[in-house]
């Protein structure tokens, strides 16, 4: 795939690689936080009289520890594509907002139930789990201030009606602060986030650029040494290496007389030429340099040698297209099996073959050579 089409391929999958990583930290930080709520009603009962309260303590605990259970189940899959990874995200943010529903119904109603302490356990539970929200379920803020209000505004209402209206307008500030540090944090998410993709997409950049040719968008010289080092390794005589070094004949003269950049397309047509006939499984059509192209084949000589002859003849047939013109143009090429009794190592095997295009070049050019 030439380079240009391997970024704009890679930019398309922004959108969804953002995604997926947030709902893989989505997962793992509503996992986290929702066993605190069922400690936190338990401490409430417990400082209550957990005896006397067992019925609603066991509701309340149950209820919530099966919304802790449930956040654990929802996790993102090894490949989700988009439509799955929102649906998960979704059923996330209503099972964390049922969660903190339930949260601020049970410490509205410890004011109302419950005797002291535990109003105020549940008070301190409602602040923690607000500021909680706000650090670290920052990657949505809609669900998020929604999460936090769920929390709040309960006890908020119950310590306006009571006698603490000082206390409520305490809390009242205290949620404001919670909404601006919600609102600081999802920038600074969305921020990380951005540059953790855009470090991810250098990567893949500098790992294909070291990987494949620039200009033709075929495997480089370095990948073919590693494939056919590879290819050599295990062979086995049912699987057979053969190897084509492909060689442009008179390459120069095209340059000097239609441009560089004429030559440059001359390749690039070249180098699809080649993708399209060397499809087979195993094949590996490589840019060794300049006008010099190889292939690695996974099969033995006579059936490689007949498939180099192949696109030498139907190449020699048919011009590429240059630019604004038709070009005509003939390949050299070397043909070789992979003898482990003849060759020690894959550079042996490559200096034999190239040797065979050598003897096609002094025989008269457009031919092929066997090693
Ligand atoms: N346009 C273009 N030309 C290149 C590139 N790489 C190498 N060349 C040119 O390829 C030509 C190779 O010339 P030679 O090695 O003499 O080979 P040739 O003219 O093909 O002749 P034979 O191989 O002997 O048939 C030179 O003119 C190089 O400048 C490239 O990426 N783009």
């Amino acid at each position: 795939m030439p380079q240009d089409e391997f970024i704009e391929q890679r930019a398309a999958q922004r959108g969804r690689n953002l995604l997926l990583q947030e709902l893989r930290e989505s997962c793992e930080r509503a996992r986290l936080g929702g066993f605190f709520y069922p400690v936190a009603a338990l401490l409430a009962f417990l400082a209550a009289g957990l005896w006397q309260w067992r019925w609603h303590a066991l509701a309340v605990v149950g209820g919530l520890l099966a919304l802790a259970i449930a956040r654990c189940l929802i996790g993102p899959s090894a490949a989700p594509d988009v439509d799955e990874a929102r649906r998960k995200l979704r059923r996330l943010w209503a099972v964390v907002l049922g969660s903190t529903a339930l949260w601020g119904a049970f410490s509205a109603w410890t004011f109302a139930a419950l005797p002291e302490p535990a109003p105020l356990v549940a008070l301190l539970f409602s602040g923690a789990f607000g500021m909680a929200l706000a650090h670290t379920m920052c990657m949505r803020t809609t669900p998020a201030v929604v999460a936090i209000l769920c929390v709040m505004v309960p006890s908020q209402v119950v310590l306006w009606q009571g006698a603490s209206q000082w206390v409520a307008i305490m809390w009242g500030v205290y949620m404001l602060y919670m909404l601006m540090v919600l609102r600081r944090s999802h920038r600074e998410y969305r921020t990380r986030l951005e540059l953790e993709e855009d470090l991810r997409h250098q990567r893949d950049l500098f790992e294909r650029q070291s990987q494949v040719d620039g200009l033709t968008g075929l495997a480089n010289r370095r990948e073919f040494g590693a494939a056919l080092a590879r290819a050599v390794d295990g062979a086995a005589p049912a699987r057979a290496v053969s190897l084509l070094i492909i060689d442009v004949d008179h390459f120069k003269r095209i340059n000097d007389s239609l441009g560089h950049r004429a030559g440059d397309a001359c390749l690039v047509a070249l180098a699809q030429r080649l993708r399209e006939h060397f499809r087979e499984p195993g094949d590996l059509p490589v840019r060794l340099g300049g006008e010099e192209f190889g292939v690695v084949i996974r099969a033995a000589r006579a059936q490689a040698s007949q498939r180099a002859e192949a696109f030498r003849k139907a190449l020699a047939g048919q011009p590429v297209q240059a630019l604004d013109r038709e070009v005509a143009v003939t390949v050299s090429i070397g043909c070789g099996q992979f003898d482990p009794a003849r060759h020690e190592d894959a550079d042996a095997f490559y200096g034999d073959v190239d040797a065979a295009l050598y003897r096609a070049k002094i025989a008269g050019r457009n031919r092929t050579e066997h090693a």
